[in-house]
């Protein structure tokens, strides 16, 4: 059993206001006896245009954002899974989601795949898309796969990262509103129960600017389905949540109910 935490919170156009929300969550979550904390998608920073947001992305290695978390898990003996964006040159980014051990240390990267251009939101227009999936990372909460948001509406990812024997999948995400109230309880609840892993999905919430407000509801769904996690705060303070996980109860699910694909009839998928 390990306890994890989930932090929402609101993140704006400035970097060091975000960092100064992640740390409050830091200590909260230590306090609770948590030796993991979720952040959302793009929590160092989300800006109100794609000119914008290119302009503020820093380097992982020297991002002021990073370093100040990295120190902060340090200091705490707290691992950290956070989404930032990088520059990936020509002006643009990817779209990432960061490990960062209790060592401080950045034990694994995912870029985005799948990238999200619906309505006014055209991630596209300024991110790349990635090429790999990570491979579960090792850590003090078991093997964590790393997904991003919109990755969410692709199972296959999930099946993949299950095969390779992940325990607990993340997506940090900054779901709309609209999108949010008809889709994210059923994505995530199904994407646990065929990938039988804990899902853990941090999420932005509330008016980052004039033009954009995310959904919030960071949720934790265990390999039963059961949502054992629902933040429904508004976004104006920047909350966490606990969850036990439990590693032997994931493996009697997928025990108790082998889902053997049939890839031999469809190869396809
Ligand atoms: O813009 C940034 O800086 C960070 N990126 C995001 O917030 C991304 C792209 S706009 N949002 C989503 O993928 C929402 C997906 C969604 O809402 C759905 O699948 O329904």
């Amino acid at each position: 059993m390990a306890i994890v935490a989930i932090g929402q919170l609101c993140s704006t156009a400035s970097m060091s206001h975000n960092l100064a929300l992640c740390q409050t969550l830091v200590k909260k979550a230590v306090d609770a006896g948590a030796k993991a904390l979720f952040l959302p998608e793009a929590t160092d920073y989300i800006a109100s245009s794609p000119q914008e947001s290119a302009s503020l992305a820093q380097p992982m290695d020297t991002s002021p954002f990073v370093l100040g978390l990295r120190r902060a898990a340090k200091e705490n003996t707290l691992a950290i899974n956070v989404g930032i964006h990088v520059p990936s040159g020509n002006g643009r980014l990817v779209n990432r989601s960061c490990w960062i051990s209790e060592k401080g240390d950045i034990e694994a990267f995912y870029d985005k795949l799948h990238l999200f251009d619906y309505g006014v939101l055209r991630e596209s227009n300024s991110v790349e898309g990635g090429k790999v999936i990570a491979p579960p990372v090792n850590t003090v909460v078991g093997r964590v796969g790393l997904m991003i948001c919109f990755d969410l509406r692709f199972p296959e990812m999930g099946i993949a990262l299950k095969r390779q024997n992940a325990q607990v999948i993340t997506y940090p995400s900054a779901f709309t509103v609209l999108t949010g109230q008809a889709h994210w309880e059923t994505l995530l609840r199904a994407r646990a129960i065929e990938t039988q892993t804990y899902v853990i999905a941090s999420a932005q919430v509330g008016a980052h600017n004039e033009k954009r407000t995310s959904y919030g509801h960071s949720m934790i769904v265990d390999p039963w389905g059961k949502v054992l996690l629902n933040l429904t705060g508004g976004g104006s303070e920047a909350e966490i949540g606990l969850v036990d996980i439990d590693l032997d109860y994931q493996q009697e699910i997928k025990n108790n109910m082998p889902l053997l694909r049939r890839t031999d009839i469809y190869p396809q998928v």
